[in-house]
């Protein structure tokens, strides 16, 4: 991991009436099957390392923290894996929304995975593209640094490639090293944060709600299935009325 200077600790913040979280910060993590997503969430969130996880299908997870002193909720997205296949990237329709709710994105791969890395440059294009004009802030992380004998990703390729993309590199192992992990993410926060300058709570909001406002036209506002089915439903029951209306 690069040495973080001046770091203030992401705490956790006890709930309490009078404190409102002033904004919020969406952090999207997409990468490869079996890189570590989930382990790097909960290891973040949590500070513990959990060795078995299911395939997943994509959960949010959201908690109130402190970065440089504010009070923000985080609400970190992990994604189902990305693959490479024959005609490209396949991409679960879950990443997409993903990418274009996120304020920012952490890209990860696995330093015993090739392939992990060789998406990386792809999954960064689709982060740029659905941006439109605001770049987002990205990171890149290469997992997994504890397993040696099984690297198959040089240690130079991570920090040349996140050179090229322009974003910043950390090598972590979400299993061994809790403080990397959180590095990581602290200082994607931070950057977050020094993006949308905080508005106070005395104004009854947040500039979470500005950068809600600000990216609306991007995040594709799925349709409830239940309204989709309920207006089906509708549909067919009008069409029936009418059938016995006519044949009367
Ligand atoms: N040794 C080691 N194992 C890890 C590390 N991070 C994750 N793992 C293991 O790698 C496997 C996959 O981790 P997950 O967190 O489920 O990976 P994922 O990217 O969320 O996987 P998908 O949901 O399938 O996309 C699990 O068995 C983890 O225990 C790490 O830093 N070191």
């Amino acid at each position: 991991m690069r040495l973080i200077q001046n770091m203030t600790t992401i705490a956790e913040y006890p709930a309490a009436e009078h404190s409102v979280p002033s904004r919020a910060m969406k952090i999207a993590v997409i990468g490869g099957s079996g890189v570590g997503k989930t382990a790097l969430v909960v290891r973040f969130l949590t500070r513990r390392f959990i060795g078995d996880y299911e395939r997943n299908a994509g959960k949010l997870y959201s908690r109130e923290v402190q970065v440089d002193g504010e009070q923000v909720t985080i609400q970190v997205q992990d994604t189902p894996g990305a693959e490479m296949t024959d005609n490209g990237i396949s991409l679960p329709d879950h990443v997409s929304c993903s990418i274009q709710w996120a304020d920012a994105v952490v890209l990860v791969y696995s330093v015993t995975d090739r392939c992990s890395f060789d998406l990386i440059e792809q999954l960064h294009q689709l982060v740029v593209r659905s941006g439109g004009a605001n770049m987002r802030p990205v990171i890149l992380l290469a997992n997994k640094a504890d397993l040696l004998h099984l690297r198959r990703v040089d240690s130079e390729q991570g920090p040349l490639i996140a050179g090229n993309l322009g974003c910043s590199f950390y090598e972590v192992s979400a299993s061994e090293d809790y403080s990397q992990v959180h590095g990581a993410f602290h200082r994607l926060c931070c950057q977050l944060a020094k993006q949308t300058p905080a508005v106070s709570n005395s104004s009854n909001n947040s500039a979470g709600v500005a950068m809600e406002k600000r990216r609306s036209p991007l995040i594709p506002r799925p349709k409830s299935p239940n309204m989709q089915d309920l207006k089906r439903r509708f549909k067919q029951a009008l069409s029936a009325k009418v059938r016995t209306v006519t044949s009367v």
